[in-house]
């Protein structure tokens, strides 16, 4: 190959430090992407690949114009990509003029600042990810675009974090890359994030503000590795970044991965958007600080009832001031997103318009105080008083600031008159200059008799007097200077106008400079002030999430509840996203009633009947009154709730590669090994997934187990109705169903909840309404007539009776019991089948995928046979 170019070999060089990126080359009105970069990038945005002479082989090679590169750089960021951005920047080591390359920014799916990356009123998070002997794990979440700051300890094991991750996910990880291979890959394939990797963990002095609430190293330690990467990657100021706050996790309602997916919490399942979701009936807030906030609070309900009734409070004052509340729903419209703004004001990012945005934001600050004022209980005075305005700031922006100032601020006409002397002189010289012309033009006119002579100016020949041919003649010669001639006139200059026109042209030379420097003094100045505006960014946020509160709660009438330990009694209680998606008042409400003696209800129905809907109903009601939500009902006692575990339908798609019965199995695992007396299950129809005896064993065993060991509130849909038998031998147990009657051969739906357990099945004419074949339907109901007579079917369709809980530990069910517990019943093993005991024991199965443990136990089957 022969040498390459100096540029190419500095691009080289550059590019061996920025593997895992793009490397956007700035290259005049272009990046170019060079080699693999090339024929990449050229794949992916589809755009065109040539070839840039580079000796023997010529090199591969396209670009992105520099204008619209953002669009680019998203598509590429969407797609997990890291894009590394190469200027042309000032040698400082050098004599003045000369440039070098560098790279100056990182863009990475986790530290996306530019607005069009970014979704309104959702947060961009960056995850680190840190591992420590005692196997704990720290989680530590920033925000760039706001600069926020969250930490998580965990010390429940490697499946806590990823239900972590679930719960709040990322779209970029950062981890050492001493974290265990199988863990990264795990990451990798279950969260199909982008991993990134810092290996080199320094605390900087620089962020001990950040920290000082941090006790544990360990969380100084994920912290640090967090804000390394951040700072590599960035190579800007960082002084938005605010203080990290620990995330307790035990003082929030834990809701596991499946569960906020199956109650579609923030996102629905099937259109995979916030559409349908509860996140999308609860949004009434006005601002997209407000709309995150709601988001964060959705996702982790509170524990303590203290913190929730001071939400109610105020919600219950909001709904009952319908004037004051949409005086603020109106002023809340004017206030932008002042956390963006901030970390754009760090960056450097923002223009004079954004600067006035936030001058008029925080001129509303005194006009919500007033409305809150007028709200005088405890709990909206404490937010009252939290809102100081900053009138200095307001003062600066107003005094320094012109009112519709141009988006560009290199080029002037940004600062008002009287904010700063020298400007003003400059002004005033240019201003005096330009008179000077103007009575030059009418002197001229006069002592030339010319009436259309006129003063012109433009960017070439600067100032000019230019006269009409038909008017040469009027002119004494030598009079002006020749300057320019045109078709219809002649252009002219004067030693006397070439003066002011330098006069002028310096001071507005110099007036654009001054106010540029003066923006940049102003934008820094407001720089110190981050902190405050964050600050009132989240009162104003909060204020936002409550006053949405109180409007959707009076839209849907919407009742606040009560707390009361162990109970949960609701009337009239009604699922909020199926009610919102029906036409006005056709959805059924229905009571529920889960106490200590009717802990766990067993609800049969037939298909289509709502037995989903009516458990999920259930739990989105706690949820909303744990976020401090009026919730769906005509009253309402509720418990807290420390966790809520679901096992509803539809979670195949969860991970590739899991099948519907595992899926199952996995989730009714995870909800047996973590819940407590204080905790609610969702258990749908499990063991559908699998042969009809082992199904309705294990859901039997499964209801048994829960009603003896774990004393959790359970609500158990299933079609096996022999389980509805087991009301007699579990005291906590109680029958309910979906009310369905047959009326001239078809099932009428009433979406009604009674007592007791449902009389038929009505599958024969679910499929019927689902228009099977008239035939294959006849068929079938002769099929079930020779079941229902067989006496063999009879006898299997008893419940088995109750095991004792002793029974139950060597019922075959140790998938769901610890792990590692000892087989109960001895069996005879050759030597073969002892080494396949030995491995299978060896076998680390909580750190697999299912996918992976169903290859293992199928491999080790085969070896056995
Ligand atoms: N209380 C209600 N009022 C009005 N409509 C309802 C009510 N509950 C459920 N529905 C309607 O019935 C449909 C079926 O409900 P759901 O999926 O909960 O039934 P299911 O009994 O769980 O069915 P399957 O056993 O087939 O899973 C829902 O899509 C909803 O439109």
């Amino acid at each position: 190959m022969s040498k390459l170019t100096p540029m190419m070999q500095q691009y080289i060089e550059i590019k061996s430090q920025y593997k895992d990126a793009f490397l956007f080359y700035r290259l005049g009105d272009f990046y170019e992407l060079f080699y693999d970069d090339a024929t990449k990038a050229a794949q992916e945005l589809e755009i065109t690949l040539t070839k840039r002479a580079g000796g023997n082989d010529p090199i591969p090679m396209c670009g992105v114009p520099y204008h619209s590169a953002e669009n680019y750089i998203k598509v590429l960021i969407d797609k997990g990509y890291k894009v590394a951005i190469c200027e042309q920047v000032e040698d400082p080591k050098t004599a003045k003029g000369v440039v070098k390359r560098e790279v100056v920014q990182m863009i990475t799916p986790g530290t996306v600042m530019e607005s069009n990356m970014l979704v309104e009123g959702e947060n961009n998070y960056i995850g680190s990810l840190s591992h420590f002997e005692d196997g704990s794990f720290v989680i530590a979440y920033n925000d760039l675009s706001t600069g926020e700051n969250r930490l998580a300890l965990m010390d429940d094991g490697w499946d806590s974090v990823i239900h972590e991750f679930y719960h709040q996910p990322v779209k970029e990880i950062v981890i050492s890359s001493s974290l265990p291979e199988e863990m990264q890959t795990n990451l990798r394939e279950r969260l199909h994030v982008t991993l990134s990797y810092q290996d080199e963990v320094n605390f900087n002095a620089e962020f001990r503000d950040l920290s000082e609430n941090l006790t544990d190293e360990r969380l100084m330690k994920a912290f640090s590795r967090l804000l390394n990467y951040i700072q590599n990657t960035q190579k800007r100021s960082l002084d938005h970044l605010q203080p990290a706050e620990v995330i307790e996790l035990k003082q929030y309602m834990s809701l596991d991965m499946y569960s906020k997916r199956n109650l579609e919490l923030t996102e629905s399942i099937m259109k995979k958007s916030k559409h349908g979701s509860l996140l999308w009936v609860l949004d009434k807030t006005v601002t997209a600080m407000g709309a995150r906030m709601l988001k964060k609070w959705l996702e982790r309900p509170l524990l303590n009832q203290v913190k929730i009734n001071r939400r109610l409070e105020i919600v219950e004052t909001f709904l009952h001031a319908f004037m004051e509340r949409e005086n603020l729903r109106e002023n809340l419209k004017s206030v932008y997103d002042l956390e963006r703004l901030s970390g754009r004001i760090a960056f450097g990012n923002v223009n004079a318009r954004d600067l006035i945005q936030l001058k008029q934001s925080l001129q509303q600050i005194p006009v919500i105080k007033e409305t809150l004022e007028e709200l005088d209980i405890p709990e909206v005075r404490e937010l009252t008083d939290a809102l100081i305005y900053p009138d200095y700031i307001v003062d600066l922006l107003e005094n320094s600031l012109v009112e519709e100032p141009p988006i560009s601020i290199k080029e002037g006409a940004l600062i008002k008159e009287g904010y700063h002397e020298e400007l003003d002189k400059y002004r005033d010289a240019s201003k005096n200059g330009k008179q000077w012309i103007a009575s030059l033009e009418q002197q001229e006119r006069e002592v030339t008799g010319i009436k259309s002579l006129k003063i012109g100016y433009n960017r070439v020949f600067g100032y000019y007097i230019e006269v009409t041919r038909p008017n040469l003649p009027l002119l004494k010669d030598d009079r002006y200077e020749r300057k320019q001639t045109l078709t219809n006139a002649e252009r002219f200059i004067t030693p006397e106008l070439k003066e002011k026109e330098t006069l002028i042209l310096e001071a507005d030379e110099k007036s654009v400079d001054l106010e540029y420097d003066l923006f940049i003094k102003i934008r820094e100045r407001i720089k110190q002030d981050i902190p405050v505006i964050q600050q009132l960014a989240q009162i104003v946020s909060e204020i936002d999430v409550l006053q949405g509160f109180a409007t959707i709660s009076e839209a849907n009438n919407y009742k606040r509840p009560t707390f009361q330990e162990g109970i949960f009694s609701v009337e009239g209680g009604r699922h909020p996203v199926v009610e919102q998606v029906m036409k006005n008042g056709t959805y059924v409400p229905n009571d529920a009633q889960l106490d200590e003696n009717n802990q766990m209800l067993l609800i049969t129905g037939p298909n289509m009947s709502g037995k989903s809907t009516y458990m999920r109903q259930v739990a989105l009601i706690a949820i909303m009154g744990q976020t401090g939500c009026f919730i769906p009902a005509e009253s309402g006692i509720l418990p807290v709730f420390d966790q809520i575990f679901t096992r509803i339908g539809a979670a195949d798609d969860l991970v590739s590669g899991q099948s519907t019965f595992m899926v199952e199995m996995l989730e009714a695992r995870h909800a047996i090994q973590n819940a407590t007396a204080n905790s609610l299950i969702l258990l749908d129809e499990i063991g559908r997934g699998t042969s009809t005896y082992d199904g309705m064993a294990l859901a039997q065993a499964i209801v048994e187990y829960i009603h003896d060991h774990i004393h959790a509130k359970t609500l158990f849909s299933t079609h096996y109705h022999e389980l509805t038998a087991l009301e007699t031998s579990l005291k906590h147990l109680k029958n309910i169903h979906v009310r369905a009657e047959e009326h001239e051969g078809n099932v009428v739906f009433l979406h009604q909840i009674k007592d007791g357990a449902a009389d038929q099945s009505y599958g024969i004419h679910v499929a019927k309404l689902a228009d099977l074949p008239d035939e294959l339907i006849s068929r079938a109901s002769v099929i079930l007539e020779g079941f229902e007579n067989s006496n063999e079917t009879e006898t299997q369709k008893e419940a088995a009776p109750a095991l004792e809980p002793e029974e139950i530990e060597s019922a075959q069910l140790s998938f769901f019991v610890e792990e590692n517990k000892e087989a109960t019943k001895p069996v005879k093993l050759d030597n073969k089948d002892n080494a396949v005991l030995e491995e299978l024991k060896s076998l680390n199965i909580l750190e697999m995928n299912p996918l992976e443990a169903m290859n293992e136990l199928y491999r080790l089957q085969k070896k056995m046979k």
